[in-house]
C-alpha cells in the first residue's frame, strides 16, 4: 500500500468565499462510512487519504458512540470541550479527528468551505448508523450545505456472521436494543454499498455463504469484495445513492426479495411490484407509507397486537397517477422522502413498473401485499 501522506497542522483556513465567492453555495457529499469493531473503515480512509484522485477531501474520524446519546451530544459540548484537531495532507485532504459532537465538527468544518469538495464521515464500530444518517440527511442546516452521497458499510469477512447473530444489546452500555436488532445487523441494513473486506481470511465456499447472509438482509446495497479495503475511489464516492434516478437504476438491478437465510436476525429485504405500465394515487401510496412506517404496522392492524414490522429503510419507484410524474422514494427508518425524476431521464435510467422496497424486521410478503392492494386499488405482482 501507498504510504500514507504526512499530516501539516492549518492554521485559519480561508473559507471559500474569501478565495471564490458565490461557489460556497455549493451543496458538499457527504458519505457516511460505518461497519463493526475492526472491519477495515479506517484502512479504507488511509487508502483513500493516499490516493490521488483528485479530490479534496475532508475526513472526519468520529466518535459518535451509542446511538442514543446523539442527541444529547449534539446539544452538550457545544462549547470548549469538543476537541477537535484539523490537519491537511499534502495531496490536498483534509483529516479532523473529533472526540465529541460530530454535528458540529461539520459545523465548524463548513467555515472551512472551500479547503475541500467532499466530507467522509467515519462512524464507530459500535455505533447504529441510523440517527446519523437521519441527521445528514434531514436535517435543515445541515442540509442546506451538505447532502448525504451513500452509506458505506464495511463487513469484516471472516467474523460478520458471528457479529450479526450477537445478542440485541448495546456494546457499550449493555442496554437492549430498540426491536431487537442487533447493530452490525443494522449497519448491513442500511447500506447503500457493503465491502466486503479482509476476503484473503476466508474461502470461496465461505464467501459465497456470507455474501448469501448479506444479501438476505439487503439485497438492495450493492457489494465489492475487497482485501485490506483496496478499491478505486470513483466506486464509493458520488455514488448518488439517495437520487431518484439512482433509485430508479438500483431497483432494476437489485433489490430481489429474500427470504430469511440461516442467521435468525429475521431482518430481510422484501420487493413488492406493481402491474408494467401502471400508475399510482400518491396520496393513497403515501397514507399508507406513512402509517407502516411511524406505527410498524399495516393500515388494518394499527389497533390490533399484532407483531410489528419494523423498517430499517425503503426505496421505490413509481408513477403519480394524479401528475404522471415518476416519482422516487427513499426511507431510513420513520423518515421518507418522495423526489420526483427529471422528466427527460439520463441514458440508463428504464423505468418500466412502480415498486416499493423494504429491509426490515418481521415483514409478511402475503400481508404486504394485500394490505397495499387494499390502499392503492392496484394489487403488487406476486
Ligand atoms: N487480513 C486482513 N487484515 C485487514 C484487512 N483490512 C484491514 N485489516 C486489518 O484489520 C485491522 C483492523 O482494521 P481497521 O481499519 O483499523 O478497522 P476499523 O474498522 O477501523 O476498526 P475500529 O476502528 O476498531 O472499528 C487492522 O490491523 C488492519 O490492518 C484485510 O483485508 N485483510
Amino acid at each position: 500500500m501507498e504510504e500514507i501522506p504526512s499530516l501539516l497542522p492549518i492554521y485559519n483556513a480561508p473559507t471559500l468565499k474569501d478565495e471564490e465567492g458565490d461557489k460556497s453555495l455549493e451543496k458538499i457529499p457527504l458519505t457516511i462510512v460505518t461497519g463493526y469493531l475492526g472491519s477495515g473503515k479506517t484502512t479504507l480512509l488511509n487508502h483513500i487519504l493516499s490516493e490521488h484522485h483528485g479530490k479534496r477531501i475532508a475526513v472526519i474520524l468520529n466518535e459518535f458512540g451509542a446511538s442514543s446519546d446523539i442527541e444529547k451530544r449534539m446539544t452538550v459540548g457545544q462549547g470548549d470541550e469538543q476537541v477537535e484537531e484539523w490537519l491537511e495532507l499534502k495531496n490536498g485532504c483534509l483529516c479532523c479527528s473529533v472526540k465529541d459532537s460530530g454535528v458540529k465538527a461539520i459545523e465548524n468544518l463548513m467555515q472551512k468551505r472551500g479547503k475541500f469538495d467532499y466530507i467522509l464521515l467515519e462512524t464507530t464500530g459500535l455505533a447504529d448508523p441510523g440517527p446519523i444518517i437521519d441527521i445528514f440527511w434531514m436535517d435543515d442546516d445541515l442540509g442546506s450545505s451538505v447532502y448525504l452521497d451513500a452509506v458505506i458499510t464495511v463487513a469484516d469477512a471472516k467474523h460478520v456472521l458471528e457479529y450479526l447473530t450477537e445478542a440485541p444489546i448495546d456494546p457499550e452500555d449493555k442496554t437492549p436494543l430498540e426491536n431487537g436488532i442487533n447493530i452490525a445487523t443494522r449497519q448491513i441494513a442500511l447500506a447503500d454499498l457493503i465491502l466486503l473486506n479482509k476476503t484473503d481470511l476466508i474461502d470461496q465456499e465461505r464467501r459465497t455463504l456470507v455474501e448469501q447472509e448479506l444479501g438476505t438482509i439487503n439485497d438492495s446495497a450493492s457489494l465489492i469484495r475487497t482485501e485490506r479495503s483496496i478499491v478505486p475511489v470513483h466506486k464509493i464516492l458520488d455514488i448518488k445513492a439517495f437520487d431518484a434516478e439512482v433509485t430508479t437504476k438500483v431497483l432494476e438491478i437489485h433489490a430481489k426479495d429474500t427470504q430469511s437465510g440461516q442467521l435468525p436476525t429475521n431482518v430481510h429485504t422484501i420487493s413488492l411490484s406493481f402491474p408494467k405500465g401502471s400508475s399510482i394515487q400518491r396520496k393513497a401510496l403515501e397514507g399508507w407509507l406513512q402509517t407502516f412506517l411511524w406505527e410498524h404496522r399495516l393500515p388494518e392492524d394499527v389497533d390490533s397486537d399484532v407483531e410489528p414490522m419494523v423498517i430499517l429503510r425503503s426505496k421505490g419507484i413509481f408513477r403519480d397517477a394524479e401528475t404522471d410524474e415518476l416519482l422516487g422514494i427513499q426511507g431510513v427508518h420513520e423518515l421518507y422522502e418522495i423526489t420526483p425524476l427529471p422528466p427527460h431521464p439520463t441514458k440508463g435510467v428504464n423505468w418500466s413498473q412502480g415498486k416499493v422496497v423494504f429491509i426490515g424486521k418481521g415483514l409478511d410478503k402475503g400481508r404486504l401485499v394485500s394490505s397495499l392492494e387494499k390502499a392503492t386499488g392496484l394489487s403488487p405482482i406476486q
